[in-house]
């Protein structure tokens, strides 16, 4: 589980036996079956036994896997001969590939599965020897330079070093450089109309920070690389616009790889380059380069029909970091995606002018249609934060199941955190007419009314608490008592 996800199951016991996240459980499944696999290659006995554990727990995955379905509209009269050549020139290089390259709707390029597969099936096999990574840089005449300057990294070298491969005719990966896109289009390129856009998210200040931070690597290299050395990087090459491009290449592209010295390089694989990103996706493991076949496998956790599209889990990504670095959002829920909310939890302690002293923590708070739990005192929202709410405002409390709860302060936290959020969706209005809003522009918005969607939730679930604790009020004052113990009246 990530820490987003421990996070948000604190305090709902009841329900932590529901899964969070389709990956969790996917990842959770794959892990069991690992262990009854080596216990099968590693005992002779109980081996019924384990047989009938493994199939099990095969059907479970199966059986998740199949309330998900992502209909991939092919387009098949796009032309992929470019990516039909690099599969060639990889197969031809010792690639083996289950998987075929096509054009499909809102992702560009995709990679869909030949025949069916099931778990276990190794979708790509990539041998280390097409692999680009920093070794490439140390084979080039830049790396003598390169590497006299001060902390330069082995990324930047790389970014660097593609930046003129690029245009290198005689690259011994040309085939691959010739299937890349001239844009990216991911968030470092938006526009000053789509960064306006994203006015009242965070995603705003996130890009303009990412693309400061690019502008200063920059600036640190060029122009005394440029006058210093312009045999080995021709000017013409070597723009801010050129070394932006680079950068979307190596963000939305590159992989952590681990090789067998038990180094992880940043790399790009081609072929293993067309693999979507999902939240619910068919490849989780990879990553590890295998020692015996000097390959790096890409085997399947659920199974992928033939025809369907094979995706890859980029990692456990929220759509404002897809945003950024990948240019899109993703489809499903993404329970990595949490709104930060810091909360000034006054301390007892008073300072000399007699105020409190202040104590920021940050939680965080998402969709809450993810959580089961939307019964009085979860109402769907995250236990961390209501705990603390209620903690600043009865210090004697502990936590919600052994706690005497009053219904007051339960009313109290809920309004507060109510028009906190209706404040914030004040901010995210944005327009109805987007037909001629250009590529970033539409991002930015889309990326709002995810937003939007995330908040009045939010919004919702504490109309909706504040009902329940309003009825449960009633009763107590009928009873002549405002508060009660949590655990006795709900077991
Ligand atoms: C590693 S590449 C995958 C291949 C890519 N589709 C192409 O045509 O080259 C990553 C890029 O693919 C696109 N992409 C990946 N997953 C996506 C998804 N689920 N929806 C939309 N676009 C996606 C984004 O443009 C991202 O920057």
């Amino acid at each position: 589980m990530t820490q987003v996800d421990l996070y948000f199951s604190v305090g709902d016991v009841l329900h932590a036996a529901e899964y969070c996240s389709f990956r969790n459980e996917l990842e959770a499944l794959h892990s069991v079956l690992s262990l009854i696999d080596n216990r099968i290659m590693s005992c002779e006995n109980m081996l019924a036994v384990l047989q009938v554990l493994r199939k099990s727990t095969l059907d479970l995955i199966y059986e998740l896997g199949s309330k998900i379905r992502y209909e991939t509209t092919i387009f098949e009269n796009i032309n992929v001969d470019r990516e039909k050549r690099l599969l060639q020139w990889g197969q031809s290089n010792g690639v083996g590939a289950k998987l075929y390259l096509a054009y499909v709707q809102g992702a560009g390029r995709g990679a869909i599965a030949r025949e069916d597969l099931k778990v276990g099936d190794i979708a790509l096999d990539i041998p280390v020897s097409v692999i680009i990574s920093e070794d490439v840089v140390y084979e080039s005449d830049m790396f003598t330079i390169l590497e006299n300057i001060n902390g330069i990294s082995s990324d930047t070298m790389l970014l660097l070093w593609s930046m003129k491969e690029k245009h290198n005719g005689d690259s011994r990966f040309r085939v691959y450089f010739d299937t890349l896109p001239e844009a990216f289009n991911t968030g470092l390129s938006f526009g000053i109309d789509a960064i306006m856009a994203l006015d009242g998210t965070l995603l705003l200040e996130e890009i303009v920070q990412a693309k400061e931070h690019l502008r200063l690597q920059y600036d640190a290299l060029f122009p005394s690389l440029l006058s210093d050395h312009p045999d080995i990087f021709p000017p013409e090459l070597y723009s801010w616009e050129q070394f932006l491009w680079a950068c979307e290449l190596w963000y939305s592209n590159g992989m952590k790889v681990m090789f067998p010295d038990g180094k992880l390089r940043t790399c790009l694989i081609p072929i293993a380059g067309f693999l979507n990103h999902s939240v619910c996706p068919h490849i989780i493991h990879y990553g590890k380069v295998d020692s015996t076949t000097k390959s790096l496998k890409f085997p399947l956790s659920r199974p992928c029909k033939a025809g369907e599209q094979c995706f890859l889990s980029y990692g456990h990504l929220s759509d404002s970091h897809l945003v950024t670095f990948y240019g899109f959002l993703t489809q499903g829920d993404n329970s990595n995606d949490v709104i930060p909310l810091d909360i000034d939890v006054a301390q007892g302690d008073s300072l000399k002018d007699g105020s409190l002293m202040s104590n920021w923590t940050s939680y965080m708070v998402r969709g809450t249609w993810l959580s089961k739990n939307h019964g009085i005192f979860h109402y769907g929202l995250p236990s961390p934060l209501l705990d603390e709410l209620r903690r600043s405002r009865n210090p004697l409390f502990r936590t919600i199941t052994d706690t005497h709860v009053n219904l007051e302060i339960e009313l109290e936290i809920l309004d507060d955190l109510r028009s906190t959020f209706e404040d914030m969706i004040e901010t995210l209005a944005s327009p109805d007419d987007r037909e001629h809003c250009c590529w970033d522009v539409n991002l930015a918005l889309e990326f709002k009314d995810l937003q939007r969607r995330i908040i009045s939730s939010i919004v919702a679930s504490c109309y909706a608490g504040s009902k329940l604790v309003e009825q449960e009020l009633c009763k107590c004052k009928n009873l002549g008592s405002y508060s009660y113990f949590s655990n006795e009246q709900h077991p």
